[in-house]
Protein backbone atom coordinates (compact mmCIF):
# COMPACT_ATOMS: atom_id res chain seq x y z
CA UNK A 1 0.00 0.00 0.00
CA UNK A 2 1.95 3.06 -0.96
CA UNK A 3 0.57 6.70 0.35
CA UNK A 4 1.13 9.60 -1.93
CA UNK A 5 2.63 11.49 0.35
CA UNK A 6 3.43 15.43 0.64
CA UNK A 7 7.05 16.21 2.71
CA UNK A 8 6.86 19.46 4.41
CA UNK A 9 10.29 21.41 4.68
CA UNK A 10 10.18 20.87 8.45
CA UNK A 11 10.31 16.88 8.62
CA UNK A 12 13.91 15.80 9.17
CA UNK A 13 15.22 19.55 9.56
CA UNK A 14 14.63 20.19 13.13
CA UNK A 15 16.86 17.66 15.01
CA UNK A 16 14.98 18.15 18.43
CA UNK A 17 11.36 17.16 16.13
CA UNK A 18 13.33 13.97 14.77
CA UNK A 19 14.48 12.93 18.41
CA UNK A 20 10.57 13.38 18.87
CA UNK A 21 9.59 11.18 15.83
CA UNK A 22 12.54 8.33 17.32
CA UNK A 23 11.01 8.31 20.67
CA UNK A 24 7.16 7.53 19.04
CA UNK A 25 9.10 5.08 16.97
CA UNK A 26 10.17 6.57 14.00
CA UNK A 27 12.98 4.89 11.75
CA UNK A 28 14.49 5.62 8.02
CA UNK A 29 12.07 2.85 7.10
CA UNK A 30 9.40 5.50 6.84
CA UNK A 31 11.29 8.21 6.44
CA UNK A 32 12.45 6.67 3.05
CA UNK A 33 8.67 6.26 2.09
CA UNK A 34 8.13 10.12 2.01
CA UNK A 35 8.23 12.33 -1.24
CA UNK A 36 9.89 15.41 -1.66
CA UNK A 37 7.82 17.90 -2.76
CA UNK A 38 8.49 21.37 -4.70
CA UNK A 39 8.28 24.61 -2.32
CA UNK A 40 4.91 25.93 -1.61
CA UNK A 41 3.78 22.45 -0.36
CA UNK A 42 1.28 22.41 2.54
CA UNK A 43 2.96 22.08 5.78
CA UNK A 44 2.67 18.12 6.20
CA UNK A 45 4.22 15.78 9.39
CA UNK A 46 3.99 12.11 10.16
CA UNK A 47 1.88 10.59 13.10
CA UNK A 48 1.34 7.49 14.61
CA UNK A 49 -2.51 6.35 15.26
CA UNK A 50 -3.04 5.66 18.66
CA UNK A 51 -6.42 4.61 18.10
CA UNK A 52 -9.02 4.00 15.18
CA UNK A 53 -12.11 4.93 15.54
CA UNK A 54 -15.03 4.80 12.78
CA UNK A 55 -14.16 8.27 10.94
CA UNK A 56 -11.39 9.56 12.96
CA UNK A 57 -8.13 8.93 13.93
CA UNK A 58 -6.27 9.54 17.28
CA UNK A 59 -2.97 10.38 16.32
CA UNK A 60 0.61 11.54 18.31
CA UNK A 61 2.62 13.38 16.39
CA UNK A 62 6.02 15.93 17.65
CA UNK A 63 3.51 18.40 18.40
CA UNK A 64 1.21 15.99 20.80
CA UNK A 65 -1.79 14.30 20.51
CA UNK A 66 -3.57 14.90 17.30
CA UNK A 67 -6.97 13.86 15.50
CA UNK A 68 -7.30 13.10 12.05
CA UNK A 69 -9.54 12.36 9.35
CA UNK A 70 -8.63 9.26 7.30
CA UNK A 71 -8.04 9.25 3.70
CA UNK A 72 -8.69 5.67 3.11
CA UNK A 73 -11.40 3.71 4.90
CA UNK A 74 -10.95 3.04 9.01
CA UNK A 75 -10.67 -0.48 8.25
CA UNK A 76 -7.19 0.07 6.55
CA UNK A 77 -6.01 1.56 9.38
CA UNK A 78 -4.52 0.08 12.75
CA UNK A 79 -2.79 1.29 16.49
CA UNK A 80 0.72 1.92 15.72
CA UNK A 81 0.38 2.81 12.20
CA UNK A 82 2.10 6.04 11.03
CA UNK A 83 0.65 8.33 8.72
CA UNK A 84 1.15 12.61 7.11
CA UNK A 85 -1.00 14.23 8.15
CA UNK A 86 -1.36 17.68 6.29
CA UNK A 87 -3.62 19.77 8.54
CA UNK A 88 -5.95 17.49 9.60
CA UNK A 89 -6.06 15.15 6.98
CA UNK A 90 -4.03 11.71 7.17
CA UNK A 91 -2.93 9.81 4.31
CA UNK A 92 -2.91 5.92 3.79
CA UNK A 93 -0.81 4.26 6.14
CA UNK A 94 3.11 4.07 5.28
CA UNK A 95 3.93 0.42 4.63
CA UNK A 96 4.91 -1.24 7.34
CA UNK A 97 7.19 -2.98 9.40
CA UNK A 98 5.18 -5.63 10.90
CA UNK A 99 1.41 -6.25 10.71
CA UNK A 100 -0.73 -8.38 13.00
CA UNK A 101 -3.96 -9.12 11.59
CA UNK A 102 -6.51 -11.93 12.72
CA UNK A 103 -9.57 -13.54 11.56
CA UNK A 104 -12.88 -11.15 12.47
CA UNK A 105 -15.03 -13.48 15.02
CA UNK A 106 -18.04 -14.36 13.83
CA UNK A 107 -19.06 -16.29 10.74
CA UNK A 108 -17.82 -14.10 8.22
CA UNK A 109 -14.07 -14.33 8.74
CA UNK A 110 -12.45 -11.09 7.84
CA UNK A 111 -9.25 -10.49 8.08
CA UNK A 112 -8.79 -8.03 10.76
CA UNK A 113 -5.63 -5.72 11.34
CA UNK A 114 -5.13 -5.40 15.02
CA UNK A 115 -1.84 -3.65 15.30
CA UNK A 116 0.68 -2.37 12.98
CA UNK A 117 4.66 -1.62 13.72
CA UNK A 118 5.06 -3.69 16.99
CA UNK A 119 8.84 -4.66 17.53
CA UNK A 120 8.46 -7.34 19.78
CA UNK A 121 5.30 -9.79 20.61
CA UNK A 122 5.77 -10.80 24.28
CA UNK A 123 3.92 -14.01 23.83
CA UNK A 124 2.80 -14.32 27.86
CA UNK A 125 2.45 -17.50 29.77
CA UNK A 126 2.63 -18.72 33.29
CA UNK A 127 5.02 -20.65 34.79
CA UNK A 128 2.29 -23.40 35.68
CA UNK A 129 -0.63 -25.19 33.75
CA UNK A 130 -0.97 -22.55 31.52
CA UNK A 131 2.50 -23.49 29.86
CA UNK A 132 1.81 -25.37 27.18
CA UNK A 133 3.56 -26.13 24.09
CA UNK A 134 1.49 -26.34 21.42
CA UNK A 135 -0.36 -23.13 22.37
CA UNK A 136 3.27 -21.41 22.34
CA UNK A 137 4.14 -22.86 18.85
CA UNK A 138 0.75 -21.49 17.71
CA UNK A 139 2.06 -18.05 19.14
CA UNK A 140 4.82 -18.35 17.61
CA UNK A 141 4.00 -19.18 14.05
CA UNK A 142 1.48 -16.40 14.07
CA UNK A 143 4.45 -13.65 15.52
CA UNK A 144 6.63 -15.49 12.65
CA UNK A 145 4.10 -14.20 10.13
CA UNK A 146 3.47 -10.83 11.71
CA UNK A 147 7.26 -10.10 10.88
CA UNK A 148 7.85 -9.31 14.90
CA UNK A 149 10.57 -10.50 17.47
CA UNK A 150 9.23 -13.08 19.73
CA UNK A 151 10.01 -12.50 23.66
CA UNK A 152 8.29 -15.64 25.56
CA UNK A 153 7.04 -13.89 29.04
CA UNK A 154 6.85 -16.26 31.52
CA UNK A 155 4.89 -14.97 34.76
CA UNK A 156 3.64 -16.36 38.10
CA UNK A 157 7.79 -17.06 39.15
CA UNK A 158 6.99 -16.45 42.37
CA UNK A 159 4.90 -19.44 42.62
CA UNK A 160 7.02 -22.11 41.07
CA UNK A 161 10.07 -24.04 42.37
CA UNK A 162 12.25 -24.12 39.35
CA UNK A 163 11.40 -20.80 36.67
CA UNK A 164 14.38 -22.09 34.93
CA UNK A 165 12.84 -25.60 33.79
CA UNK A 166 9.99 -23.46 31.93
CA UNK A 167 12.73 -20.85 29.83
CA UNK A 168 14.33 -24.33 28.95
CA UNK A 169 11.47 -25.38 27.55
CA UNK A 170 10.53 -22.54 25.85
CA UNK A 171 13.57 -21.60 24.52
CA UNK A 172 14.27 -25.27 23.00
CA UNK A 173 11.52 -24.26 20.94
CA UNK A 174 13.34 -22.33 18.85
CA UNK A 175 17.08 -21.42 18.60
CA UNK A 176 16.88 -17.40 18.47
CA UNK A 177 14.31 -17.38 21.20
CA UNK A 178 14.30 -15.46 24.57
CA UNK A 179 11.97 -16.46 27.35
CA UNK A 180 12.00 -14.67 30.16
CA UNK A 181 10.40 -15.35 33.83
CA UNK A 182 9.31 -13.08 36.22
CA UNK A 183 6.89 -12.21 39.01
CA UNK A 184 4.45 -9.92 37.04
CA UNK A 185 3.21 -8.26 40.64
CA UNK A 186 6.96 -7.34 41.55
CA UNK A 187 7.47 -3.74 40.01
CA UNK A 188 11.64 -4.48 39.80
CA UNK A 189 10.96 -7.85 38.04
CA UNK A 190 8.75 -6.38 35.45
CA UNK A 191 11.50 -3.77 34.39
CA UNK A 192 13.69 -6.69 33.00
CA UNK A 193 11.08 -6.17 30.10
CA UNK A 194 12.49 -2.42 29.49
CA UNK A 195 14.49 -3.54 27.05
CA UNK A 196 11.70 -4.48 24.77
CA UNK A 197 9.82 -0.94 25.32
CA UNK A 198 12.53 1.49 25.38
CA UNK A 199 14.02 4.35 23.12
CA UNK A 200 10.73 4.00 20.95
CA UNK A 201 9.99 0.32 20.66
CA UNK A 202 7.28 -0.91 20.52
CA UNK A 203 5.83 -3.95 21.98
CA UNK A 204 2.46 -6.15 22.44
CA UNK A 205 1.24 -9.04 24.58
CA UNK A 206 -0.70 -11.90 23.42
CA UNK A 207 -1.69 -14.66 26.00
CA UNK A 208 -4.49 -16.52 27.90
CA UNK A 209 -6.82 -14.87 29.89
CA UNK A 210 -5.77 -14.74 33.32
CA UNK A 211 -1.83 -14.89 32.27
CA UNK A 212 -1.14 -11.48 33.90
CA UNK A 213 -0.97 -9.38 30.27
CA UNK A 214 -3.01 -6.37 32.87
CA UNK A 215 -0.96 -6.97 35.99
CA UNK A 216 2.19 -6.19 33.44
CA UNK A 217 1.32 -3.76 31.46
CA UNK A 218 0.04 -1.80 34.26
CA UNK A 219 3.58 -1.74 35.81
CA UNK A 220 5.32 -0.65 32.01
CA UNK A 221 2.81 1.95 31.92
CA UNK A 222 0.84 4.59 34.10
CA UNK A 223 -2.68 3.91 32.28
CA UNK A 224 -4.68 2.19 34.97
CA UNK A 225 -6.60 -0.69 32.51
CA UNK A 226 -10.51 -0.90 33.44
CA UNK A 227 -10.26 -4.52 32.32
CA UNK A 228 -12.19 -5.76 35.08
CA UNK A 229 -15.00 -2.95 35.18
CA UNK A 230 -18.16 -4.41 34.21
CA UNK A 231 -20.37 -2.53 31.73
CA UNK A 232 -23.56 -1.26 33.08
CA UNK A 233 -26.06 -3.34 31.90
CA UNK A 234 -24.30 -6.16 30.13
CA UNK A 235 -24.66 -8.97 32.07
CA UNK A 236 -21.83 -10.45 30.10
CA UNK A 237 -19.57 -8.33 31.85
CA UNK A 238 -18.05 -7.56 28.25
CA UNK A 239 -14.36 -5.35 28.92
CA UNK A 240 -14.95 -1.73 29.09
CA UNK A 241 -11.58 -1.39 27.13
CA UNK A 242 -12.37 -1.34 23.30
CA UNK A 243 -10.38 1.22 22.26
CA UNK A 244 -7.03 0.28 20.88
CA UNK A 245 -4.47 1.54 22.76
CA UNK A 246 -0.88 2.89 22.38
CA UNK A 247 0.43 3.74 25.21
CA UNK A 248 4.00 4.95 26.50
CA UNK A 249 5.77 2.72 28.56
CA UNK A 250 7.89 4.56 31.81
CA UNK A 251 11.01 3.35 29.87
CA UNK A 252 10.14 5.37 26.81
CA UNK A 253 8.52 2.88 24.26
CA UNK A 254 5.26 1.84 23.57
CA UNK A 255 2.85 -0.60 24.23
CA UNK A 256 -0.36 -2.23 22.20
CA UNK A 257 -2.77 -3.29 24.38
CA UNK A 258 -6.46 -4.20 22.41
CA UNK A 259 -8.67 -6.91 22.95
CA UNK A 260 -8.17 -8.04 19.35
CA UNK A 261 -4.73 -8.82 20.77
CA UNK A 262 -6.14 -11.11 22.85
CA UNK A 263 -8.55 -13.63 20.77
CA UNK A 264 -5.55 -13.52 18.35
CA UNK A 265 -5.94 -16.84 15.78
CA UNK A 266 -3.58 -18.46 13.20
CA UNK A 267 -4.33 -16.60 10.27
CA UNK A 268 -2.20 -16.45 7.04
CA UNK A 269 0.64 -17.75 9.09
CA UNK A 270 2.12 -20.44 6.58
CA UNK A 271 5.04 -18.74 6.80
CA UNK A 272 4.96 -18.37 10.44
CA UNK A 273 4.49 -22.48 10.57
CA UNK A 274 7.53 -22.98 8.19
CA UNK A 275 9.81 -21.43 10.40
CA UNK A 276 8.54 -22.18 13.85
CA UNK A 277 8.95 -26.35 12.35
CA UNK A 278 11.90 -25.71 10.13
CA UNK A 279 13.60 -28.73 11.38
CA UNK A 280 10.66 -30.66 10.06
CA UNK A 281 9.62 -28.86 6.91
CA UNK A 282 14.40 -29.16 6.03
CA UNK A 283 13.67 -32.79 6.69
CA UNK A 284 10.47 -33.59 4.96
CA UNK A 285 11.93 -31.96 1.82
CA UNK A 286 14.39 -35.24 2.16
CA UNK A 287 11.56 -37.56 1.64
CA UNK A 288 11.95 -40.08 -1.14
CA UNK A 289 8.40 -38.52 -2.02
CA UNK A 290 7.49 -35.17 -2.84
CA UNK A 291 4.05 -35.45 -1.81
CA UNK A 292 5.16 -37.75 1.45
CA UNK A 293 2.87 -37.85 3.89
CA UNK A 294 4.58 -39.05 6.45
CA UNK A 295 2.62 -42.20 7.03
CA UNK A 296 3.72 -45.62 5.22
CA UNK A 297 5.89 -44.12 2.49
CA UNK A 298 8.94 -45.90 1.94
CA UNK A 299 12.22 -43.33 2.31
CA UNK A 300 10.59 -40.82 4.82
CA UNK A 301 13.24 -39.13 6.76
CA UNK A 302 10.51 -37.83 8.93
CA UNK A 303 9.47 -41.29 10.24
CA UNK A 304 13.25 -42.57 10.44
CA UNK A 305 14.29 -39.60 12.32
CA UNK A 306 11.19 -40.30 14.79
CA UNK A 307 12.14 -44.17 14.41
CA UNK A 308 16.08 -43.26 15.34
CA UNK A 309 14.82 -40.72 18.78
CA UNK A 310 16.28 -37.58 16.81
CA UNK A 311 12.28 -36.01 16.52
CA UNK A 312 9.76 -36.00 19.03
CA UNK A 313 6.44 -37.78 17.46
CA UNK A 314 4.33 -35.48 19.47
CA UNK A 315 5.74 -32.35 17.50
CA UNK A 316 4.99 -33.59 14.32
CA UNK A 317 1.35 -34.09 15.64
CA UNK A 318 1.40 -30.79 16.38
CA UNK A 319 2.92 -29.47 13.04
CA UNK A 320 0.24 -31.44 11.11
CA UNK A 321 -2.19 -29.90 13.40
CA UNK A 322 -1.28 -26.08 12.49
CA UNK A 323 -1.18 -26.86 8.89
CA UNK A 324 -4.09 -27.85 8.55
CA UNK A 325 -5.89 -25.42 11.00
CA UNK A 326 -3.62 -22.84 9.26
CA UNK A 327 -5.00 -24.24 5.28
CA UNK A 328 -8.47 -23.63 6.87
CA UNK A 329 -8.06 -20.53 8.21
CA UNK A 330 -6.14 -19.34 4.99
CA UNK A 331 -8.89 -20.61 2.52
CA UNK A 332 -11.62 -18.93 4.31
CA UNK A 333 -9.97 -15.84 4.58
CA UNK A 334 -8.73 -15.58 0.47
CA UNK A 335 -12.26 -15.82 0.07
CA UNK A 336 -12.77 -12.92 1.74
CA UNK A 337 -10.00 -10.90 1.09
CA UNK A 338 -12.32 -8.57 -1.57
CA UNK A 339 -13.66 -7.24 1.62
CA UNK A 340 -11.07 -4.83 2.12
CA UNK A 341 -10.60 -3.79 -1.36
CA UNK A 342 -15.07 -3.30 -1.30
CA UNK A 343 -14.49 -0.94 1.92
CA UNK A 344 -12.38 1.25 0.52
CA UNK A 345 -14.38 1.16 -2.58
CA UNK A 346 -17.35 2.13 -0.80
CA UNK A 347 -15.21 4.66 1.56
CA UNK A 348 -14.21 6.58 -1.98
CA UNK A 349 -17.27 6.64 -3.97
CA UNK A 350 -19.36 8.01 -0.61
CA UNK A 351 -16.59 10.96 -0.75
CA UNK A 352 -17.51 11.29 -4.11
CA UNK A 353 -20.64 11.00 -3.63
CA UNK A 354 -20.16 14.25 -0.41
CA UNK A 355 -18.25 16.52 -3.20
CA UNK A 356 -20.71 16.36 -6.14
CA UNK A 357 -23.48 17.63 -3.52
CA UNK A 358 -21.36 20.14 -2.03
CA UNK A 359 -20.38 21.42 -5.81
CA UNK A 360 -24.69 21.40 -6.86
N1 LIG B 1 1.75 -14.21 42.15
C1 LIG B 1 1.58 -13.77 40.90
N2 LIG B 1 0.36 -13.43 40.48
C2 LIG B 1 0.22 -12.99 39.21
C3 LIG B 1 1.33 -12.87 38.32
N3 LIG B 1 0.88 -12.42 37.14
C4 LIG B 1 -0.45 -12.23 37.26
N4 LIG B 1 -0.85 -12.58 38.51
C5 LIG B 1 -2.24 -12.55 39.03
O1 LIG B 1 -3.05 -13.30 38.13
C6 LIG B 1 -4.33 -12.71 38.00
C7 LIG B 1 -4.67 -12.47 36.54
O2 LIG B 1 -3.80 -11.50 35.99
P1 LIG B 1 -4.24 -10.48 34.82
O3 LIG B 1 -3.12 -9.52 34.67
O4 LIG B 1 -5.57 -9.94 35.09
O5 LIG B 1 -4.31 -11.47 33.58
P2 LIG B 1 -4.64 -11.10 32.05
O6 LIG B 1 -3.69 -11.88 31.23
O7 LIG B 1 -4.63 -9.63 31.85
O8 LIG B 1 -6.11 -11.67 31.89
P3 LIG B 1 -7.28 -11.15 30.90
O9 LIG B 1 -7.52 -9.70 31.19
O10 LIG B 1 -8.44 -12.01 31.24
O11 LIG B 1 -6.78 -11.40 29.51
C8 LIG B 1 -4.29 -11.44 38.84
O12 LIG B 1 -4.88 -11.69 40.09
C9 LIG B 1 -2.81 -11.15 39.00
O13 LIG B 1 -2.51 -10.46 40.19
C10 LIG B 1 2.63 -13.25 38.83
O14 LIG B 1 3.66 -13.22 38.13
N5 LIG B 1 2.68 -13.69 40.11
ZN1 LIG C 1 7.95 -38.49 4.70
Amino acid sequence: MKAKLLRSRSIGYCSDMNKTLRTLGWSTHFARQIKLEPDGAPPSHPVRVAAVHRSRLDGLSAGGPISLSPVAAAGLYAVGDWVIATGAAASEPLTRTTEITRRAAGEDSKPQLIAANVDTLGIVTSCNADFNVARLERYLAMCAASGCLPLVILTKADQCDDPSDYVKKAEKLSPMLRAIAINATDDEDVKRLNPWCSNGQTLALVGSSGVGKTTIQNRLTDVIDATQDIRAGDAKGRHTTTNRNLRATFAGGWLIDTPGMRELRLVDAESGVDEVFSDITELAATCKFNDCAHVTEPGCAIRAAIAAGDLDADRIERWRKLEKENRFNTATVGENRGHLKRLQKMHDEGQARGKAKRKT
